[in-house]
């Protein structure tokens, strides 16, 4: 339903972080498990990888949930450094996790989100199965109630944690199996468990739960029935830290099957399941699915002499088609195509004058496969809607000097009477990998005295010290709103994406 919506802007925020994995465009996730899922953000060598981590996060942060009161889950809450110093969080997976995907946050991609849509993707490019992802989990603004499981406790106490975190014994036996598929314990957080490791390879002492710790597989559970497992929490030294040990084999091992489809199933909705649970009154979008043919950053811009452009792209999800064709316009070849994987592939408008006078209200594209089967992306007969009550300037630049100084241009159309004009920009509040969270902010712009007329259009020059990413200046008028955004990497220069974007330098 939301995704024939279009402009959808945080719709196509959470898509293209959860989808666009490699390559142009990126989003942060992907890159986190590449060129291999041994990746680790802290540097080589430490025997450990990013995916552990990062499932461990998801867990960690959603396992505050109180199901009586709807308190807690998963909501970022896992950020703030009461909630880390705790000894039910021991260990700095939270914050290398946090610290990788904090800067690719913004107004559209919380904290929880990103925590919750990290797990996803680690553990789908890391072999495991595709989880349905939700967005919209709002961060907490405090820190939760403990309640994270610890190793010591006993399986009466494991019981009911996960019953009030909402899991049966059932399920937790297998949210546990599925959680340990990835990682391991590490001596440097847990020295009582993890003996330490002379090894240059493994300077963490990491101890796998299974022998193939970055993959998504069921030798957690066929190794462990097999008896061939070293899994420090089930054959450790130390009988009172053995709770894998005491979790797989509470109801005599009914639940620790060795069906490879069957734990790969129930992994996919209980890790569903996992990041669904969020505090009482959030309510989360439909599944987000890929768009197919997805208009990127389409917007219509002033360049200056009466004349305005359509700049943008088309993002072809997965496959190319031998040709894309826009308002008619035979187009462009693609030329950046995504690498091996997800071989998403961004097809650039070709460039369109108009005069500002006879300007346009919706566009179309084309796509045409190889047995010249047409098909057209009009949004279902509408057309994408475009509004040119106000647009980015290619007068628009950057200085360095004294901090970021931006000098916004842009054009408001002459015949509106705007009741407000103002800026959005997103910051972080706190510091990276200590409790930062994105958080928007506005400030008004006054009409500047020396506006001049050109064509229809006032053009509006503004001095910013936000040299904010992105800057979203809104026209209020009549009661609706218009907006157009500033992105580092606009389209400035229609062009070869990747090179000429983004504002100039004045
Ligand atoms: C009674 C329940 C649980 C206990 C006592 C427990 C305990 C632990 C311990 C002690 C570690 C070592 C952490 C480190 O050394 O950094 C660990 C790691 C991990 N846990 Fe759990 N865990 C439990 C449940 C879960 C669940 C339900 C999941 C996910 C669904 C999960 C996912 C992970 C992951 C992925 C790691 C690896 C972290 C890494 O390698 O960086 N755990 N767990």
């Amino acid at each position: 339903k939301t995704s024939i919506l279009w402009p959808n802007p945080k719709l196509d925020e959470l898509e293209s972080q959860l989808y666009d994995r490699e390559g142009y465009r990126s989003g942060i996730l992907g890159t986190g498990m590449l060129p291999t899922c041994i990746t680790f953000f802290d540097g080589p060598n430490t025997g450990r990888a990013n995916v552990g981590d990062w499932v461990r996060t998801a867990y960690h942060d959603m396992a505050t949930y109180n199901s009586t009161d709807g308190t807690g889950g998963l909501d970022g809450s896992i950020r703030f450094p009461e909630e880390l110093s705790r000894s039910e969080n021991a260990g700095d997976g939270f914050t290398n996790t946090l610290r990788f995907i904090t800067p690719g946050l913004n107004r559209y991609f919380s904290v929880a989100d990103g925590i919750a849509m990290a797990a996803v993707v680690a553990i789908e490019m890391c072999g495991g199965p595709a989880i349905p992802f939700r967005g919209g989990r709002i961060d907490a603004l405090k820190p939760n109630d403990p309640g994270v499981p610890e190793p010591q406790q006993s399986i009466e106490e494991h019981i009911s944690n996960f019953a009030r975190q909402g899991f049966t014994q059932e399920e937790m036996i297998s949210l546990v199996a599925c959680g340990h598929t990835f990682g391991g314990v590490q001596h440097t957080a847990f020295p009582d468990i993890a003996p330490p490791s002379n090894d240059a390879n493994n300077t963490s002492g990491n101890a796998p739960f299974d022998s193939t710790f970055v993959e998504f597989d069921n030798k957690i559970a066929t190794e462990y029935l097999d008896g061939t497992t070293k899994n420090p929490l089930v054959v450790g030294h130390n009988s009172t830290t053995n709770s894998d040990l005491r979790i797989f084999s509470s109801d005599n091992n009914a639940t620790m099957f060795s069906d490879p489809a069957v734990f790969r199933s129930t992994c996919s909705s209980l890790f569903a399941r996992m990041i669904d649970t969020v505090p009482k009154g959030i309510i989360l979008s439909d599944v987000i699915t890929p768009i197919l043919f997805k208009p990127v950053e389409v917007q219509l811009v002033w360049v200056g002499g009466g004349n305005v452009e359509l700049w943008g792209q088309v993002r072809v999800w997965n496959n190319l088609p031998s040709q894309l064709t826009h308002n008619a316009a035979h187009v462009t070849k693609p030329h950046i195509p995504g690498s091996p994987g997800i071989l998403n592939t961004w097809v650039e408008f070709p460039q369109i004058v108009l005069n500002a006078t006879e300007s346009i209200s919706t566009f179309w594209f084309e796509v045409m496969n190889g047995d010249s089967f047409t098909k057209v992306e009009d949004l279902g007969g509408s057309g994408y809607p475009l509004q040119d009550v106000v647009m980015m300037s290619t007068g628009t630049c950057y200085t360095m000097k004294n901090g970021v100084l931006t000098k916004l241009q842009f054009a408001i159309r002459a015949d509106i009477q705007p009741t407000r004009v103002y800026a959005r920009y997103d910051y972080f509040e706190g510091r990276v990998g200590f409790g930062a969270y994105p958080v928007t902010g506005t400030f008004d712009i006054a009409r500047p005295s020396d506006v001049v007329t050109t064509a229809g259009y006032e053009i509006w020059n503004v001095e910013t010290r936000f040299g904010a990413n992105p800057l979203t200046i809104i026209v209020e008028a009549n009661g609706e709103q218009f907006e157009t955004t500033f992105t580092k990497d606009s389209p400035f220069r229609p062009g070869t994406p990747g090179s000429g974007h983004g504002a100039p330098l004045c």
